[in-house]
């Protein structure tokens, strides 16, 4: 088998449970953080970097690499491993959920999804077969199913409609998963925020036994408690001995929340994306290291943190890298936040481990200040 989730113990406090992963690429532990490397980098950061941090398994984006540079370039280049010197495991999204976020003047039909470009304009589409074989060329580890992302809010109908024809996109990827590969194709339930289209949804997919499954559609801006609801009305549909992704989440708040509703896997782009504009999570919560209240700060970005930069560099220096726009400081940034972010995951396997979620779930809100960030 490609890839063979091992399940280790379930908590005792709460719906969460210890796994391990194989891939062809190594052994993930989960519940786990995937950081994006969408272009085929994770945005500042090296490979050794990346292992420093823990960092065990990366995501890169079919739609970006199918644009530019192209998947058989990478094929050329003998895969995405090789292509970017990463040697641990990889998963690739399908690319449906990018078009409707990048793209301009796109179409779906039955047969899949027409658009232009972001880069140059070119009309260009994307099927459920087309997704697949780009993703066999790339060559990760873990691969997705080609889906379309509804829109929130949207109709019941629509959601309905769009729902069955993921379904149906599912099962001609499936067709067209070339097995030559030791590659595995995780299934993407969607279904909005109705407990019965998420519901017919994983019955669809789990009917056609597919290695993992991820949940699509959620984190598209709905209010968090309808995620955890559509979670709670999703998982029990899952085969206990398959991997759950919950895909585009998140931040420390959801990454608990949902560990604790038996979520394995979990991607976001956040940690990296406000790393870049100074924005830090910390022990105490978010601190904006910019802000002139840190310019004479000489201490670590955050105190309990044991990472390469707030070992050696002080609030005030980063302040100033980011002030006078140098690179530096948004690796450092970078840094910093993948490892909170990765650590926060190691924590929850200890909790998980030690029977404790639940109480570790309250210790951090107290600490972290609650809520959306
Ligand atoms: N929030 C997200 C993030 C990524 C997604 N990728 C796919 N393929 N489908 C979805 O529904 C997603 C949702």
């Amino acid at each position: 088998m490609a890839v063979k989730y091992e399940l280790i113990k379930t908590c005792a406090q709460t719906g969460a449970r210890l796994g391990r992963l194989h891939t062809p690429h190594g052994v993930i532990d989960t519940p786990t953080f995937m950081p994006v490397g969408t272009q085929a980098s994770v945005k500042g950061m090296s490979p050794e970097e990346l292992k420093t941090l823990g960092a065990q398994i990366i995501l890169s984006n079919t739609y970006h690499l199918f644009l530019r540079p192209g998947h058989e370039l990478v094929k050329e280049a003998g895969g995405l491993h090789r292509f970017m010197n990463w040697d641990r495991p990889i998963l690739t999204d399908s690319g449906g959920f990018q078009v409707f976020s990048l793209s301009e003047m796109r179409k779906i039909t039955e047969e899949g999804v027409q658009f232009r470009s972001h880069i140059n304009g070119d009309k260009l589409s994307l099927t459920p077969e087309s997704a697949t074989q780009v993703q066999n060329a790339l060559g990760a580890d873990i691969i997705m199913a080609f889906d379309e992302c509804p829109p929130y809010p949207a109709e019941y109908e629509y959601v309905k409609q769009s729902t069955e024809r993921t379904s149906r996109w599912a099962e001609r990827c499936l067709k067209a998963h070339s097995r030559s590969h030791d590659q595995a194709l995780f299934g993407i339930v969607q279904g909005g925020m109705h407990a019965d289209l998420r519901k017919q949804s994983a019955l669809d997919l789990t009917s056609l036994d597919f290695p993992g499954y991820a949940m699509g559609g959620l984190s598209v801006g709905e209010p968090k408690h309808f995620m955890y609801e559509m979670l709670e009305e999703t998982i029990p549909y899952l085969p206990g001995n398959k991997p759950r992704y919950l895909m585009g989440v998140g931040s420390p708040d959801a990454l608990i929340e949902g560990s604790i509703r038996g979520v394995d896997m979990f991607d976001c782009v956040l940690p990296t994306r406000i790393a870049r504009n100074g924005t830090l999570m910390t022990s105490q919560g978010r601190m904006v290291v910019r802000n002139a209240k840190y310019t004479n700060d000489f201490g670590p970005m955050d105190p309990e943190c044991s990472c390469y930069a707030c070992r050696n560099y002080s609030r005030a220096y980063i302040r100033h890298l980011i002030k006078a726009d140098e690179m530096f400081g948004l690796r450092l940034t970078t840094i910093h936040n993948l490892h909170f972010l990765v650590n926060l995951m190691v924590q929850v396997r200890e909790a998980i481990r030690e029977d404790r979620l639940g109480t570790f779930r309250e210790e951090f809100f107290e600490k972290y200040g609650m809520a959306d960030n």
